[in-house]
């Protein structure tokens, strides 16, 4: 996906689109109308239109889109085909959370390893996911080729540890940390606020007008 160059709004929005996809397959629906995809996943049809224009032609006018086909296009592209080996560094009450919700249950997303520097969890397993000491942070990612970590550090410690995770050959990093990390062009990555989530949200439920109620703003 990162080679595309779609936009960053779009890039987002995908997820929601291969979860809704997921849901009509199992339901064992073989074909839906734009209208009713929308509808489904409640994004405005234009931005659905914009969206799939990146990819090329995506439906048939007329006829709606194929469900297998718009499903194994977002697998692939979504990299859903294949399971992505993550890390998690900072197993306190964020981090816990994360391990217990254990995202490989539904996904091709595996955490396969958790750093910390508490003595209190190095050692234990959380979930089968194994507890590293932070020292070992360079030579578990390299040994499991884990190229993504989700960082749940405190704040203090968010810059150096995202240096040691660089060093370790790091690509993309899920930041939940308040602090706009430093890291070179080749890095990526996505930063998770639940608070500016929220006042997004609230922004929208005080500037909406009729024609966006019920309707997603990712
Ligand atoms: N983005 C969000 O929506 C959101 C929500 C809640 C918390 N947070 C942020 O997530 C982070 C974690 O929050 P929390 O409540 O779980 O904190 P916490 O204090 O419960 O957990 C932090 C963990 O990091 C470990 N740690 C400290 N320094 C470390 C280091 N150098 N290397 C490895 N591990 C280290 C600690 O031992 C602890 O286990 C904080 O930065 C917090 O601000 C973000």
């Amino acid at each position: 996906m990162a080679d595309m160059k779609i936009p960053r709004a779009t890039a987002k929005r995908l997820p929601i689109y291969y979860q809704y996809l997921n849901i009509l397959a199992d339901a064992g629906q073989k074909r839906i109308s734009s209208s009713e995809f929308a509808a489904g996943v409640k994004v405005d049809p234009r931005t659905i239109r914009r969206d799939f224009s990146h990819f090329g032609t995506l439906g048939k006018r007329g006829y709606g889109y194929d469900v297998a086909d718009l499903l194994a296009f977002f697998k692939k592209i979504l990299k859903q085909d294949q399971v992505t080996k993550v890390a998690l560094v900072g197993v306190g009450n964020l981090g816990h959370a994360l391990l217990n919700f254990n995202f490989h249950r539904d996904n091709n997303i595996a955490i396969r390893a958790a750093f910390d520097i508490d003595p209190a969890v190095v050692g234990t397993t959380i979930d089968d996911i194994r507890v590293y000491p932070l020292t070992e942070l360079q030579n578990q990612l390299q040994k499991q080729a884990i190229k993504v970590v989700i960082l749940t550090v405190p704040e203090a410690a968010a810059q150096t540890v995202t240096d040691q995770l660089i060093a370790a050959g790091v690509e993309g990093i899920m930041n939940f940390t308040p602090t706009r990390i430093n890291v070179p062009a080749t890095v990526i990555v996505q930063n998770v606020n639940l608070t500016s989530e929220l006042q997004t949200l609230i922004y929208f439920l005080n500037h909406r007008t009729l024609d966006q109620q019920g309707t997603n703003k990712e």
